[in-house]
């Protein structure tokens, strides 16, 4: 067929190119930016490169013709051909090479060693004492052996202080006894548990001398290092297929009275004695850093799983000629609708914002985790908890929509799998329940809110984090045209003012005769939303910072429309809180849309390389719509043509079913 001749698919699409050549800035710049310096900017392009040189990690199969079994086994066969070049790849240990090469040649589906990297090695490092370290986190960075963090149960995830696993002290023998004591307390859902792990971290109730003392983590083997038949005493398998996340073996596990050495309780910063006495830690709370630490990069993680989509849809939007503006002798390419820059541009500006958050977050944790270890200074880790707790749930809700609206921004080959968009928003959607659930942790946030509006109540507003002085700003009149600080002020008022709300609310059901609790459930959904204003406010003033930092003029003003977007896109979906309040007129709400209307087309330009300058290969991509060189329609016929229904002309279906069946109709 001629239209398949490969020459027409030398070289990009022409319409890619132009929307290439016309961008005001260089893409490597503007990727120094994203990923936080040039030096690791261009260490991406080089791995990525060396990457491409290895045939074994190209792709074999189309994922979305795989089966479960299939994923795993293909993820694992990758993992082997990684491990034998990882040294040539990437500098061992560092942990965001790691992130890339996984991200790239693996991908995004899950593998047995996401949850080793991400929490079981993380775990050691934090709660193993020196001597433990010596003992399994050598191993373990070595991948002699495969870890998990198994925390959650059947009946119990959001609320740890009643997980039900047990590890009771035997003072007798020096073991604690790990016990499953009902079907609820089967630990369920954690990741690479099932089938792939020999090793888990596990959360139990410290039992001693009948006196419970909450959750701390244990390190337990789980397997045979030889056989990796599960230990007498262990009930571990798969539990089944998932919304996505199918790459993984998310497991279950239980315990029958299963004996392990006093020396596998972690105890960098609490201890048991031989004799059972109890040390405890420096903050009740440290045994659950793990947790902070996915949450600390749920920003950047999240921000990377919106801009695949983004890549895909800006790409499509640049080739996909649909309908007729000016010009009647040829359709227009569906990104200069006005309706489609609305629908993908504000989320390009959320990308950025996210990643630049992610950037600093990431940091803080780094930082907190040197103090508590080398200083034993706990000071920074309610801040870190809170900013933290709404930032993973801020972020996954507006990833989930704006993911969800790349799609449909692809019309009818968004929803097919070909585009992969449908399996991004599957993993990306399951960070809203994973890390704790989107409510729960929103909650959190409000708790450290509703302590600091207390504060100011109290008269002692010098006591209030540099996060929360916001809430002590008088209410002032805002001229919009100022620039972004005008919209930062504005931002803050709407935020305070919710947060002086929701607080009055607790205090008023509490002042009727609620007990606090009932007062919080009462107030839950103000309180809530409380959090995300002053989430998004953080949000908005990384942003800013971010943009005021750079030096390379070009970049810096591209980002400047995108910041400017993306002022103008918040503060008008907040709209009905500040007109509720007085705090913007009607008049400002025009001024806003206006501004918002002229953004989209000053980033129109740049959308293509705005995207491109994430420089994603196609291998990470894995999306027959988003490819860099913009042949969609040739590239969808090849993939749909490698479908399985399509290797043999006629189905057993029809020759058992519906030949007969016709042939039945015909008598
Ligand atoms: C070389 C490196 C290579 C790297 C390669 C990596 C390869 C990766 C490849 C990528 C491929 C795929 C990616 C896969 C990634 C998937 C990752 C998925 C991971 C998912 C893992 C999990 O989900 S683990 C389970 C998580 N579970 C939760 O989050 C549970 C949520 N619940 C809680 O956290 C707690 O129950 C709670 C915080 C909600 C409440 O706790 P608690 O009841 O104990 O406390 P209170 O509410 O009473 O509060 C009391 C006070 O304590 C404060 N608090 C609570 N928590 C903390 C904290 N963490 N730090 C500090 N303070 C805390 C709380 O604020 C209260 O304070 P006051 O208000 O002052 O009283
Ligand atoms: C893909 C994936 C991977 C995972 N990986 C791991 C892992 O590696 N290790 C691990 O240990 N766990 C893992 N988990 C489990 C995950 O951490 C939990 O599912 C999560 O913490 C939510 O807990 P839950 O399922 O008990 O939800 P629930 O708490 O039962 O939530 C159900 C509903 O109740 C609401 N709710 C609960 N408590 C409150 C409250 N106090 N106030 C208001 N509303 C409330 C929630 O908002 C939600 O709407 C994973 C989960 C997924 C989906």
């Amino acid at each position: 067929m001629s239209f398949l001749n490969k020459e027409i698919c030398d070289g990009d699409n022409p319409d890619l190119t132009e929307e290439r050549r016309t961008a005001t800035f260089d893409t490597d710049r503007m990727a120094q930016v994203i990923y936080g310096s040039e030096k690791f900017a261009a260490r991406r392009r080089q791995i990525t490169k060396s990457i491409s040189r290895i045939p074994a990690l190209q792709d074999t199969k189309p994922l979305a013709f795989m089966t479960r079994e299939e994923k795993i086994t293909e993820a694992c066969r990758e993992l082997d051909v990684l491990s034998d070049h990882w040294e040539q790849l990437i500098y061992v240990n560092d942990e965001e090479e790691a992130l890339h090469l996984h991200r790239e040649v693996i991908g995004m589906e899950g593998h047995p060693f996401a949850l080793h990297e991400t929490m079981f090695i993380p775990t050691l490092v934090s709660q193993a004492s020196d001597e433990q370290q010596e003992k399994w986190l050598g191993r373990a960075r070595k991948r002699e052996i495969i870890g998990c963090y198994a925390q959650t149960e059947l009946g119990h995830g959001s609320n740890l202080r009643k997980l039900e696993t047990t590890a009771t002290y035997s003072p007798s023998t020096q073991e604690f006894i790990l016990h499953t004591p009902t079907i609820t307390a089967l630990k369920w859902w954690p990741g690479a548990l099932g089938k792939s792990s020999n090793y888990a971290i596990v959360m139990a109730d410290l039992v001693i001398k009948n006196k419970s003392y909450g959750p701390h983590p244990f390190i337990v083997q789980l397997r045979d290092e030889k056989t990796h038949q599960p230990l007498p005493g262990i009930t571990v398998g798969d539990i089944g297929p998932k919304m996505a996340f199918n790459g993984a073996d998310n497991g279950f596990l239980g315990f029958d009275h299963f004996r392990i050495p006093r020396g596998n309780l972690l105890m960098r910063h609490n201890r048991v004695e031989p004799d059972g006495s109890y040390l405890k830690p420096p903050h009740a709370k440290i045994g659950y850093s793990s947790m902070v630490k996915v949450r600390s990069r749920m920003a950047m993680d999240q921000g990377l799983f919106m801009a695949q989509a983004l890549v895909i849809a800006v790409r499509y939007s640049a080739v996909r000629r649909q309908g007729f503006l000016e010009d009647k002798s040829q359709e227009v390419k569906v990104l200069d609708y006005q309706t489609q820059q609305h629908r993908l541009f504000p989320s390009i500006a959320r990308v950025y914002a996210f990643i630049f958050c992610g950037l600093e977050t990431i940091q803080l944790y780094e930082k907190l985790i040197l103090d508590v270890n080398k200083n034993g200074d706990t000071s920074g880790m309610a801040d870190l908890h809170s900013l933290t707790s709404g930032l993973k749930s801020v972020v996954t809700h507006f990833t989930g929509q704006g993911i969800e609206q790349a799609r449909m921004a692809c019309g009818g080959h968004g929803y097919s799998m070909a585009s992969y968009i449908s399996e991004i928003y599957g993993v990306a959607v399951a960070g809203c329940t994973y890390e704790g659930e989107n409510m729960v942790m929103l909650l959190q946030c409000a708790r450290a809110l509703v302590k600091a509006v207390e504060l100011v109540e109290e008269g002692h507003p010098e006591k209030l984090s540099p996060m929360m002085a916001y809430l002590t700003k008088p209410s002032v009149t805002v001229d919009l045209t100022v620039g972004p600080e005008a919209y930062v002020k504005i931002f803050q008022l709407i935020a305070k003012k919710q947060a002086f709300k929701a607080t009055e609310q607790l205090h008023k059901f509490m002042v009727a005769g609620d007990s606090r609790d009932v007062a919080w459930n009462k107030s839950a959904v103000e309180l809530t939303k409380a959090s995300r204003l002053h989430t998004r406010l953080y949000i908005l003033k990384t942003f800013i910072r971010r943009v005021e930092s750079i030096t390379d003029i070009s970049v810096k003003a591209a980002l400047t429309d995108l910041l400017n977007l993306h002022l103008n896109y918040e503060l008008l979906d907040v709209a009905s809180y500040a007109l509720a309040d007085g705090i913007m007129s009607s008049t400002q709400m025009d001024f806003i849309k206006n501004q918002l209307y002229s953004s989209l087309e000053k980033i129109r330009p740049n959308a293509v390389s705005l995207m491109d300058s994430f420089q994603f290969s196609d291998l990470q991509l894995r999306s027959v719509l988003g490819r860099r060189d913009g042949h969609v329609y040739q590239n969808l016929f090849e993939w749909a043509k490698s479908s399985p229904l399509n290797q043999s002309e006629v189905l057993p279906s029809v020759t058992q079913y519906l030949k007969p069946m016709m042939e039945k109709s015909k008598l």
